[in-house]
C-alpha cells in the first residue's frame, strides 16, 4: 500500500513488544515518528526500555504488535526482504562469528541486495566498495582478517559495509558501546558527515546522551511514560529532555545543552 509523504520514514500509533504462545508483552505503544531524509536521529532512553526492540521493529526484524511503518512511503509490511535491504541497512554491535573472512570480503558482502545469485561485483560495485572503504578511512585495514580487529576498528569496518550496501537509510544499535572517546567522537562525526554531506538518513541508538545533544538533528527520547520524536532543539525548548532520567541524580542544562548531575552534595 503507498501512501505519498515528504517522509522517509513514518511511524503512527505503533505499539512495539514481544509475543509468546502464552501472553503479548508490551514494550511502548502510541509511537509516532515523522522523518525526513538526511537528518541524523539519536535515540536515547534508559537500559532495557526498549530501544534495540523499536529499531528491530523498524527493520523488520521482528514484526509490530500494532500500528503503521512506512518506509519511503512503502508499508513495511509489504516491503520484501530484498527490497528492504536495499532501502536499510542495519548496524549491530555484537562481534562477527569467527570466520576467516577478510575485511574486503566483508564489506563486500554489502553489495549483496544488487549482485547476482553468483555475488558477481561489477565495476560500478567495486567503486561504491571503495568510495565506502574512503569514506570510513579504513582501506589500510582491506586485507586483514575480520578476528584481528580491534572494537573500533570493527565498528568503522561495519559502518562500511553498511555503506557499501548504499541504502538511503541506516540504521545503528549502540555503535559506539565499546570504544574510547576519540572513537566514539570520531564515529559520531563520520555519521553525521554522512547525513549532512551525502544525505543518509542515519538512526543511532545510544547512550552518550550529551554527544547526542551536540549532533543530533532529531532526538527520539523513550521513557516509562512516553515516546518522543522531534528537532533537537525544540525538544530541548519544550523542557522534553528532563522526562529522560531520574531528576533526583540527572537533570538536563538547557543552558549548557548538557545532562548534569542533579545534586553534586549527594557524593
Ligand atoms: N526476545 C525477547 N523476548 C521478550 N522480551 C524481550 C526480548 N528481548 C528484549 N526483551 C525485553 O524488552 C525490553 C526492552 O529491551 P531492549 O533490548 O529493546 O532495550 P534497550 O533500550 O535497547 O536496552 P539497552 O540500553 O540495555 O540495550 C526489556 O525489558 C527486555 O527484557
Amino acid at each position: 500500500m503507498k501512501q505519498t509523504s515528504k517522509h522517509i520514514i513514518k511511524v503512527s500509533n505503533l505499539s512495539i513488544g514481544y509475543t509468546s504462545k502464552k501472553n503479548v508483552s508490551t514494550i511502548a505503544s502510541n509511537l509516532n515518528i515523522n522523518l525526513s531524509s538526511g537528518n541524523m536521529v539519536c535515540l536515547l532512553g534508559k537500559n532495557g526500555i526498549g530501544k534495540s526492540t523499536l529499531l528491530r521493529t523498524l527493520t523488520k526484524v521482528q514484526p509490530a504488535l500494532s500500528g503503521e511503518i512506512f518506509i519511503n512511503n512503502i508499508k513495511l509490511e509489504v516491503l520484501a526482504n530484498n527490497e528492504l535491504a536495499k532501502i536499510v541497512s542495519l548496524v549491530l554491535t555484537e562481534r562477527l562469528p569467527d570466520s576467516s573472512l577478510t575485511v574486503f570480503e566483508l564489506v563486500a558482502l554489502g553489495r549483496q541486495p544488487f549482485t547476482n545469485w553468483i555475488g558477481y561485483l561489477t565495476n560500478e560495485d567495486m567503486e561504491i566498495i571503495q568510495s565506502a572503504f574512503e569514506k570510513t578511512n579504513t582501506k589500510h585495514l582491506m586485507n586483514s582478517k575480520c578476528y584481528e580487529l580491534s572494537d573500533g576498528q570493527l565498528q568503522k569496518v561495519l559502518i562500511a559495509r553498511a555503506l557499501a550496501q548504499n541504502t538511503p537509510i541506516i540504521v545503528l544499535d549502540e555503535p559506539t558501546a565499546h570504544l574510547d572517546l576519540h572513537h566514539t567522537i570520531n564515529t559520531f562525526s563520520l555519521l553525521k558527515n554522512l547525513a549532512s554531506e551525502f544525505n543518509k538518513t542515519i538512526i543511532i541508538s545510544t547512550h552518550e546522551a550529551n554527544l547526542a545533544m551536540q549532533l543530533a538533528d532529531e532526538l527520539w527520547l523513550m521513557s516509562p511514560s512516553k515516546f518522543i520524536s522531534g528537532k533537537t532543539d525544540d525538544l530541548i525548548a519544550e523542557n522534553e529532555l528532563n522526562q529522560l532520567f531520574d531528576s533526583k541524580l540527572i537533570s538536563f542544562n538547557k543552558t549548557l545543552k548538557q545532562f548534569t548531575i542533579t545534586d553534586s552534595k549527594l557524593f
